[in-house]
């Protein structure tokens, strides 16, 4: 009998495809103060009904974004039922949206709005109903419009096991992308 083989998604490291790894030329962005005044402001200006992070969203995901470190955020997400997809387990639908939320937040704290242009998922192991996910996700570097954004999220504590990870491409755009009427 031969010994199981760890998944493939289990032996690589990070989320990122050829598309969503910086090109040399990237830079990491510094870390710009008034980006984060930008950051808190921002639900001031857009208001938050935002299936990800919107407090009062009946059966949104209620993120709470528990910290910043530069362009590094940090959040949390406690799997609600309404969340299940197979019996007792969160949606892998769910979990890229809890990721694009924490990835966004990354991008935002560069100093720009941004909204998602691709996003790559890897689910290394199934996150239950109840517990909570712990977020994190970093800005590998800017060129151009594009942010590289890559995260991941633990399950039993912050330092826990990986049970997602996602990497992706924001891209930035002015506030009338939000604003204007369609
Ligand atoms: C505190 C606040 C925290 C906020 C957290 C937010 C979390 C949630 C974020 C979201 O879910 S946003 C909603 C989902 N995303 C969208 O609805 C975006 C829909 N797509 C668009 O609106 C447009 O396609 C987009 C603005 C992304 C791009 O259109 P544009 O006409 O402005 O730009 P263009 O197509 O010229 O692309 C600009 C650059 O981005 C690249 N790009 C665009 N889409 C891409 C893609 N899909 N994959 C890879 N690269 C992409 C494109 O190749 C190009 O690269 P170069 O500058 O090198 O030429």
């Amino acid at each position: 009998m031969t010994a199981p083989t760890e998944s493939r998604s289990a032996k690589r490291t990070s989320a990122a495809s050829e598309i969503t790894t910086p090109p040399p030329g990237a830079t990491v962005p510094a870390v710009d103060p008034a980006a984060g005044q930008e950051y808190e402001l921002s639900d001031e200006v857009l208001g938050n009904e935002c299936f990800g992070c919107g407090p009062h969203v009946e059966h949104g995901l209620q993120m709470k974004r528990i910290g910043r470190d530069g362009t590094t955020a940090y959040g949390e997400i406690v799997v609600k039922r309404e969340h299940q997809g197979a019996p007792g387990l969160a949606h892998g639908g769910i979990l890229a949206t809890a990721m694009d939320e924490i990835l966004g937040t990354s991008a935002w704290l560069t100093g720009g709005r941004y909204v998602t242009g691709r996003l790559e998922t890897d689910y290394l192991a199934p996150v239950p109903v109840g517990s909570t996910l712990y977020l994190k996700a970093w800005c590998n570097g800017v060129e151009g419009r594009k942010a590289y954004i890559e995260g991941e999220g633990r399950i039993g504590g912050p330092d826990g096991p990986v049970a997602v990870r996602a990497a992706a491409i924001f891209v930035r755009v002015p506030m009338e992308h939000f604003t204007k009427q369609r």
